[in-house]
C-alpha cells in the first residue's frame, strides 16, 4: 500500500518523499565536494539547464525539450569528462569509508552535519612566516573561511591538527618529509600538508616562480586566500582572486587574513599581477 498526500493538484507518494530527500542529500553532498572550486561553477550550470529541461517538458514545449534533451544527453558524457577528476574522489571517498566506521559515508549521506567556522588566533601563522622568512625557508600556506577545501586537501597528507607555529615551522622545514607543496588551513585547524595546488595558466611575471604560480592558481580556482613566503628572497605575498601583494610587511600579512576571515570583502586591495610585469609597483610605506 502506498500512501498518498494530496497538495491542491500535486498527488505526492510517500515513495516521492523519499526519493526527493535521497536526492537532495547527494546533490548537497557534491555541493560539498566540489564547492570552492571552479567545477561547483560547470555543476550548477548544468542543473540549472537540466531545471530548464524538467520545467519547459512539464509544459510540453517540445521543440525546447527536444533541443534540451539533445543538450543533456551530450552533457553527460561532457561531464563525466569534465568531472573526470572530481568523480574519481568522490569514488574514493565512497570505498574509502567503511560502512561500520563512526567516520562512514552513510552518516556523511544521512545526517546534516553542520560545521560552523569560526575567527581563529591568526598569530601562529604570522609567527611562523616570520620565523620561516627570517630562516629563508619557502611555504605556501592556504586559509579558506568557508570550506575543508577536501578535494586539494586529499592530493597531500590529512592531519587536522591544532595551527601552531611550531607545527608550521616544522612542516616547512626543509628537512621535513611534508616540506613540498602547501598547507590547507581551515577554522583554526590545519586540515593537510603537501597539497598540490592549481598553477595559473595566465603570464605571470619572471620574477615569480611556481610556488607563486600554485598560489595564484589557487586564488583563481577557489575563495581562498594565499600565503606565500619566498624561499630565495624571504618575502611574504598574498594572493586572492587571482591577484596578489607582494612583499607585504606581517602587520599588512595580519590585517589582511583579519579581514578575510572576518568575512571583508579584501579583493579590491590586491594588485593584478601585471603591474609586477610592468614594474609600476612600489611596496606600501608601511614596509620598511
Ligand atoms: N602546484 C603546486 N602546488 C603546491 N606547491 C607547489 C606547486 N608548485 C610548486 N610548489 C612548491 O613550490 C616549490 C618550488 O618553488 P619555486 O622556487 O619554483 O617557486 P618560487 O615562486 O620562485 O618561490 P621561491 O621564491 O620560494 O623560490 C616546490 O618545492 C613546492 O614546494
Amino acid at each position: 500500500m502506498i500512501l498518498l498526500f494530496k497538495i491542491g493538484f500535486l498527488e505526492i507518494s510517500i515513495v516521492n518523499i523519499i526519493d526527493i530527500t535521497l536526492v537532495s542529500m547527494l546533490l548537497y553532498q557534491i555541493y560539498k565536494l566540489l564547492r570552492g572550486s571552479v567545477a561547483i561553477k560547470i555543476f550548477l550550470g548544468f542543473l540549472s539547464i537540466y531545471l530548464v529541461y524538467l520545467l519547459v517538458s512539464a509544459l510540453r514545449m517540445e521543440l525546447l525539450s527536444i533541443i534540451l534533451g539533445q543538450f543533456m544527453g551530450v552533457g553527460v558524457i561532457a561531464a563525466i569528462i569534465i568531472f573526470a577528476p572530481e568523480i574519481r574522489k568522490f569514488l574514493m571517498i565512497i570505498g574509502k569509508s567503511s560502512i561500520l566506521s563512526n567516520e562512514n559515508i552513510l552518516q556523511e549521506l544521512l545526517f546534516w552535519r553542520k560545521r560552523e567556522t569560526e575567527a581563529f588566533n591568526i598569530n601562529p601563522i604570522i609567527e611562523a612566516s616570520k620565523a620561516l622568512a627570517g630562516t629563508n625557508m619557502g611555504a605556501l600556506m592556504v586559509i579558506s573561511n568557508n570550506s575543508e577545501l577536501k578535494f586539494y586537501a586529499e592530493s597531500g597528507d590529512l592531519l587536522d591538527a591544532l595551527v601552531s607555529k611550531r607545527l608550521l615551522i616544522s612542516i616547512f622545514n626543509k628537512y621535513s618529509p611534508l616540506h613540498d607543496g602547501a598547507v590547507i588551513i581551515y577554522n583554526g585547524k590545519v586540515k593537510a600538508a603537501r597539497c598540490i595546488l592549481p598553477v595559473t595558466e595566465r603570464d605571470v611575471p619572471a620574477q615569480f616562480g611556481l610556488r607563486h604560480r600554485a598560489a595564484i592558481g589557487m586564488s583563481e580556482a577557489t575563495d581562498t586566500l594565499v600565503l606565500i613566503v619566498s624561499e630565495e628572497t624571504g618575502q611574504t605575498s598574498l594572493a586572492k582572486n587571482g591577484k596578489i601583494l607582494h612583499n607585504l610587511s606581517f602587520q599588512e600579512v595580519r590585517e589582511l587574513i583579519n579581514g578575510y576571515l572576518s568575512g571583508n570583502d579584501i579583493d579590491d586591495k590586491f594588485e593584478s599581477i601585471s603591474v609586477y610585469e610592468r614594474g609600476k609597483f612600489t611596496p606600501s610605506p608601511s614596509k620598511a
